[in-house]
């Protein structure tokens, strides 16, 4: 017998757990299903312990770059402090109850197992406190992502890490190796280095980041290798194997690689293989779920976060959650709009980036005019002197003078690319911002050398 409620959210991540709280808020009777932690990756495995291993790296280095500057340092990196912050304060040792409480303070209901479709509007949990529920206003699919791991042979029999091993790590190894040059890659990859870890990073394609600009990528390779990184882009791991101390890549061409830890960086994969989805009459191998601006997937049936495939982001997740909510209560509000998704990567120069790369724009626009100015000969860049190095990139919708998206990379390239987020967002045309007066000398006046390299561009 199934139990009458009014939604039913599986997945309880970022997305989730928005989705359920303020549902439970307005008053709806929500159960809300998770198979693992409430709160989902974010904050037990992926941004927030990463971002907290960052800061540490970033401590380090500024530390590191003292002489010269400030006087003399003598840096000793410990790791002790950062894994006890991430259990303690970031993860309260992988316990959810804070989280748990914060829902069912709401009078939200948790149920904890893996849920599952079965059939329109139907809910089965598996687990102890498992059961079938019937969902009168409908159900959300929050289920996030998992690691992407490639057919490398070998790679299946060897006991690499993903990302939640690496954050859960207490202490750094003697040396790793990283493949995939993507976000995660990177990220972790400087992190462990600055704790004296010899890394090798991996990346199949010819740059690192290959989603952002070919200038990130290549502004990366060089900072990290002149940190003591090895970089392999453009190499293809052939086979992989563990002899019980130490993890060898093979690599096309020949060369094999050795290190003390193997982490797996190469992307995400939408969680919807055991969710029920053929009993809807959808593709359970399906690479993402396809929402409409309202986030519907289907009647009664709306899809938020990494499933989405629209940018697996905490602030996707979140800011689809909040489109869902309206919809299920029937708020107004706009729909789903993704020119202006930022993207940060938390690096040391950190990479914010919105909107559309020039080769975006290009197979999307007649007329496409970019601008690029260098932060270590802007005033501020030159004032920084030691870690300044990063650019400011704007592309541009020439027919309609509009900027199409932006990359700033630099210290606090993140921050500073908001900015350019909202001229994407609210299509600020390139004049006005070009005729802005910008405060001097901040890293964000680069922005301006950047126009003026726009209106030079034929
Ligand atoms: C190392 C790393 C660093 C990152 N850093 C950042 C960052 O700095 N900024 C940023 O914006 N994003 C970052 N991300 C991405 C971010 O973590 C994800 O985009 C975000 O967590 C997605 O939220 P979600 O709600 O879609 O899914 P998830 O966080 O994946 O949560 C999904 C939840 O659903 C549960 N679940 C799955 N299937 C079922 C089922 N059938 N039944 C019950 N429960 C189920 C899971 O247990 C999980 O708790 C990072 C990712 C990684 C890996
Ligand atoms: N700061 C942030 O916001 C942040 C940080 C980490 C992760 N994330 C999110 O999580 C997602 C997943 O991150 P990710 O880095 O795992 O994925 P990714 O897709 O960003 O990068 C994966 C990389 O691995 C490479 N690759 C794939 N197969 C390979 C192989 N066989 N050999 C060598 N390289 C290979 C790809 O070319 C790519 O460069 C990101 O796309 C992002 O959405 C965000």
């Amino acid at each position: 017998m199934a139990e009458q409620v009014d939604v039913v959210v599986i997945g309880m991540g970022p997305g989730g757990e928005h989705v359920a709280g303020r549902l439970a808020d307005a008053g709806l009777g929500v159960v809300g299903v998770e198979a693992e932690l409430v709160g989902g990756e974010c904050p037990y495995w992926a941004c927030v312990p990463s971002k907290m291993m960052i800061r540490a790296g970033n401590l380090l280095a500024e530390a590191r770059r003292v002489p010269g500057m400030a006087g003399t340092t003598d840096v000793r990196a410990d790791w002790a402090p950062v894994a006890a912050r991430i259990r303690d304060d970031a993860t309260d040792d992988w316990n959810d109850q804070v989280a748990a409480d914060r829902f069912t303070g709401k009078g939200g209901r948790l149920v904890r197992g893996h849920g599952r479709l079965a059939g329109p509007g139907r809910v089965a949990v598996e687990g102890e406190q498992g059961g079938v529920f019937e969902a009168r206003h409908g159900i959300v699919l929050a289920t996030g992502s998992h690691p992407q791991v490639p057919p490398v042979p070998g790679l299946e029999t060897v006991p690499y890490w993903t990302n939640r091993e690496a954050v859960a790590a207490k202490e750094p190894p003697r040396s790793l190796l990283v493949l995939g040059g993507g976000a995660v890659g990177v990220e972790l990859a400087q992190t462990f280095a600055r704790f004296g870890t010899q890394v090798t990073v991996v990346e199949a394609l010819d740059r690192l980041l290959p989603a952002e600009e070919p200038e990130a990528g290549a502004l990366l390779e060089r900072v990290l290798r002149a940190e003591g990184l090895t970089m392999r882009t453009g190499a293809r791991a052939t086979g992989a194997r563990h002899d019980g101390d130490a993890f060898t890549l093979a690599l096309d061409g020949g060369e094999e690689l050795t290190a003390q830890q193997l982490l797996v960086a190469t992307g995400r994969r939408a969680a919807l293989a055991d969710l029920g989805l053929e009993t809807i009459g959808l593709d359970p191998r399906a690479r993402s779920l396809r929402t409409d601006g309202r986030m519907r997937v289907a009647p009664g049936l709306w899809a938020v976060g990494d499933v989405t495939g629209h940018g697996a982001f905490t602030h996707v997740a979140m800011y689809e959650a909040e489109i869902a909510v309206r919809t299920v209560l029937g708020e107004p509000g706009p729909e789903a709009d993704y020119r202006a998704l930022p993207r940060v990567t938390f690096t040391d120069p950190e990479v914010g980036a919105v909107g559309l790369t020039e080769q975006q724009a290009r197979q999307k626009m007649p007329r496409v005019r970019t601008g690029t100015a260098s932060l270590p000969s802007s005033a501020r860049g030159w004032i920084h002197k030691a870690g300044n190095e990063g650019f400011v990139k704007l592309v541009e919708d020439a027919d309609r003078g509009v900027l199409a998206g932006a990359t700033v990379a630099g210290p606090v390239g993140g921050e500073v690319m908001y900015g350019l987020a909202v001229a994407v967002q609210a299509q600020v045309p390139v004049e006005t911002l070009r005729h802005m007066i910008h405060a001097y000398p901040t890293f964000h006046r680069a922005v301006e050398d950047a126009l003026r390299a726009l209106e030079l561009a034929s």
